[in-house]
């Protein structure tokens, strides 16, 4: 039908196994994503992929498995600015879920209200040039303008070689700023290289910066098989990201990205990424404040 999922899309990985790490009491999947059913709602005609069905239902009961105890669902790009998924998710979820969506410039006071109803508490904005087809730059100021008197945040995925030009523009966004997935270091380069030292130092310059050290399925170039002995799922990432989480212990969140959208070579075992938490986060306070502390914070300020 018309929702056949892209060529050489991977289904994401049915039955995952059950992780070793025990996650703390309380702990969120900051960054994860409801797809379709393409039926019911939708992809968007303008996407750059259409991804694989990926059902509430089947988030929640991963959240379950992995022992998470809430969710943030995170709008992509293949349901462009049609949050209706996503909000059907986070109504389902019995107040578990908030969301992050994606909004247009002529986006009313009235369609916030109601998203932030439903459990929206920010807005995404893409700049990786081969999601959208043109970055979002100019509507970004208009959308933060409109969404200050709600306290939503803002999200913004980017690449790093295209850091340098966004810095300053970055720099100038004045609610609290979550980067996706640390901004997409290169890793076969040195973590205490120029290229992840300007990332750093866009933390270290914008206390309101926090971000994602998720995702080494999709920056690793060593892959998910641990050297026989070694622990390491995805060694290469790991410098990167324990150096985010030591530095910046309070401003780091951690999510699955089930159901992974676009990733070809391998699709990761959700329950392994898990695992690979403590190799990030090395003591239980580190854990505490990457799963239970920084999430609750910034999705559930009103403490529930
Ligand atoms: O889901 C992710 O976080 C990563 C990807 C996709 C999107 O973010 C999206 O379509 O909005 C990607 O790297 O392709």
């Amino acid at each position: 039908g018309d929702f056949e999922k892209s060529e050489g899309w991977l289904d994401w990985y049915d039955g995952p196994s059950t992780p070793t790490f025990r996650l703390p009491e309380g702990s969120v999947d900051a960054h994860c994503h409801v797809f379709g059913p393409g039926g019911q709602f939708p992809y968007a005609p303008q996407r750059k992929y259409t991804p694989c069905d990926a059902s509430a239902d089947q988030l929640f009961a991963l959240r379950d498995q992995l022992g998470f105890d809430r969710n943030v669902i995170v709008q992509a790009t293949c349901h462009g600015s049609d949050n209706r998924a996503l909000v059907d998710a986070l109504q389902r979820s019995g107040g578990r879920a908030r969301g992050v969506a994606t909004v247009r410039r002529d986006v009313t006071d009235d369609q916030l209200a109601e998203l932030h109803e439903a459990g929206v508490r920010g807005v995404r904005f893409n700049f990786v040039k081969r999601l959208v087809d043109r970055v979002p730059t100019d509507s970004l100021e208009e959308i933060v303008a409109k969404i200050a008197p709600l306290g939503w945040h803002v999200v913004i995925y980017f690449e790093a070689e295209d850091l340098p030009e966004l810095y300053d523009f970055f720099s100038s966004i004045p609610t609290d700023l979550v980067v996706d997935h640390m901004g997409r270091p290169d890793v076969t380069k040195d973590p205490d290289g120029p290229e992840f030292e300007l990332f750093l130092r866009f933390m270290r310059e914008n206390t309101n910066v926090w971000t994602k050290v998720s995702c080494p399925e999709r920056l690793s170039v060593t892959g998910p098989r641990a050297l026989e002995g070694e622990q390491h799922a995805y060694r290469d990432v790991v410098p990167f990201a324990r150096r985010v989480v030591e530095e910046f212990p309070s401003r780091v969140l951690w999510g699955t990205d089930w159901p992974h959208p676009n990733l070809k070579d391998h699709m990761p075992d959700d329950g392994l990424l898990v695992d690979y938490i403590p190799q990030i986060a090395a003591t239980s306070e580190l854990q505490r404040q990457l799963l239970v502390d920084n999430p609750r914070r910034l999705y559930w300020p009103e403490g529930v």
